[in-house]
């Protein structure tokens, strides 16, 4: 068995470590030398937002050093697989650093089919901040907003109501992934078999596959059917949507308020860039009580308390923009392999096909976690107060049926 060795010679300076502790054979020092900047993207998924959403869903990852050859190389080697629009955009060849993480898209030889989904906010929100001129915003949903009300002129871009994907009812939930499939091609649905992009339920499985024999349409309606339990059976949506809501507890319109304090902004603006400082606002957020969420801004006096709700707002952010993998492995647990060095959770599932049960392993998994800028919250506050006033002139004839 091979072993991976990390090069990380920037960690290499002694005046960087300090003694903790030691026995006969080992002795323990700490890291205390300047943060790794690239590592906070890491470290930021692992340390503040798996512990919202659980550590089976949150991927580990490891932080590895790469080069500029390297980099040139891989670059040319992957440019034809890439999508012609992205092509203008080269590697960063000067990148020191990259993130090296479990394939959650296919596990060793195994057939696998994989969905990855977009969910976007999952609740409507309820503030007191929310202003009378955006009052639709407690009747149609974000998503729903921007997709189903656009300015006068345009189509809906989507049918997608993120309401049903998180209601925790099948019926709903299958609604919700049907209508995504139903939309435009774009990166809020695609579907991988065996590790490789396939244009939705035109394509015809393996015959490795369990339904490979079966006609498309048939096969593809056990699939959805898997994929919904999947969602139904992982607390993972009903998770995120109550760490969305509590985050988001002030609305945009309340966290631009505390932005607009310039000593508060200018604290949150540094505070972004410590880990310690996400961890703090994280355990402010675990241990506040839930009726405080949406607290009145004129009880917020102490500027931490402002750059903890700032940053929570952030993580709410990510929250909204992060991606679900779904993965189903046909038969039994698939076996250890090079995934070995990253454990992950499988959720048994049965499906019925005529009097044969068919088992299933799932995994559900978040990517996509990246920290966002919090100097983005007056570009946040502005795009909703766009999306809602051009709503508000269309005067929709829909609301949406909260998830729950
Ligand atoms: O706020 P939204 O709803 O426009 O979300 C943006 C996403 O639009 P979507 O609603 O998924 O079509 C947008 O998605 P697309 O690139 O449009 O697929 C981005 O994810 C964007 O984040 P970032 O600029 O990559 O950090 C997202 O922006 P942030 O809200 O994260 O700033
Ligand atoms: N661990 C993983 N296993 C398999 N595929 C992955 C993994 N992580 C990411 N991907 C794939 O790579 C794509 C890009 O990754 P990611 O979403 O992290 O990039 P991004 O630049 O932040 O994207 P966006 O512009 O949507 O914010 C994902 O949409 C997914 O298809």
């Amino acid at each position: 068995m091979s072993m991976t060795v990390l090069n990380l010679p920037q960690l290499l300076n002694p005046t960087f470590w300090s003694y903790v502790s030691e026995g006969t054979a080992n002795l323990c020092v700490r890291y205390q030398g300047p943060e790794l900047a690239y590592d906070i993207q890491r470290r930021y998924a692992e340390e503040i937002i798996r512990p919202l959403l659980g550590p089976s869903v949150v991927p580990p990852s490891l932080l590895v050093r790469v080069h500029h050859d390297f980099l040139q190389e891989l670059g040319a080697i992957i440019l034809p697989q890439r999508p012609v629009h992205r092509r203008n955009q080269d590697i960063l060849t000067s990148q020191a650093h990259a993130t090296l993480m479990p394939d959650l898209i296919m596990l060793s030889a195994d057939p696998s089919l994989s969905l990855e989904i977009k969910p976007k906010w999952g609740f409507i929100p309820r503030s007191r901040n929310i202003t009378e001129d955006r009052i639709i915003k407690r009747s149609i949903c974000r998503h729903c907003l921007k997709t189903r009300c656009p300015p006068e002129g345009k189509s809906p871009t989507s049918s997608y109501c993120p309401m049903d994907l998180y209601s925790g009812d099948p019926v709903r939930i299958l609604r919700g992934l049907t209508s995504l499939s139903a939309d435009p091609p774009s990166n809020r649905l695609v579907f991988f078999r065996d590790g490789r992009v396939i244009a939705l339920c035109h394509s015809v499985l393996p015959s490795t596959f369990p339904l490979g024999k079966l006609t498309a349409s048939l096969a593809w309606s056990i699939i959805w059917d898997a994929m919904t339990t999947a969602l139904a059976a992982c607390p993972f949506l009903s998770h995120l949507k109550r760490h969305q809501e509590r985050l988001y507890g002030l609305s945009i319109e309340g966290a631009l308020a505390l932005y607009e304090d310039p000593a508060a902004a200018k604290a949150a603006k540094n505070a972004w860039g410590s880990m310690d400082a996400w961890k703090e606002a994280l355990n402010a957020y675990l241990s506040r009580d839930p009726s405080k969420d949406d607290e009145l801004l004129s009880k917020m006096d102490h500027i931490q308390t402002k750059v903890h709700r700032l940053l929570q707002q952030c993580m709410a952010a990510t929250l909204q923009d992060l991606s679900i993998m779904i993965t189903l492995h046909p038969g039994p647990l698939p076996s250890a392999s090079l995934q070995g060095l990253f454990p992950s959770t499988y959720i048994p599932i049965l499906t019925h096909l005529d009097t044969h049960e068919l088992e299933w392993h799932c995994r559900v998994s978040a990517i996509d976690l990246d920290p966002k800028p919090v100097t983005r919250i007056p570009h946040w506050d502005d795009l909703d107060r766009k999306i809602a006033l051009s709503a508000t002139v269309n005067s929709p004839t829909f609301s949406c049926t909260p998830s729950s």
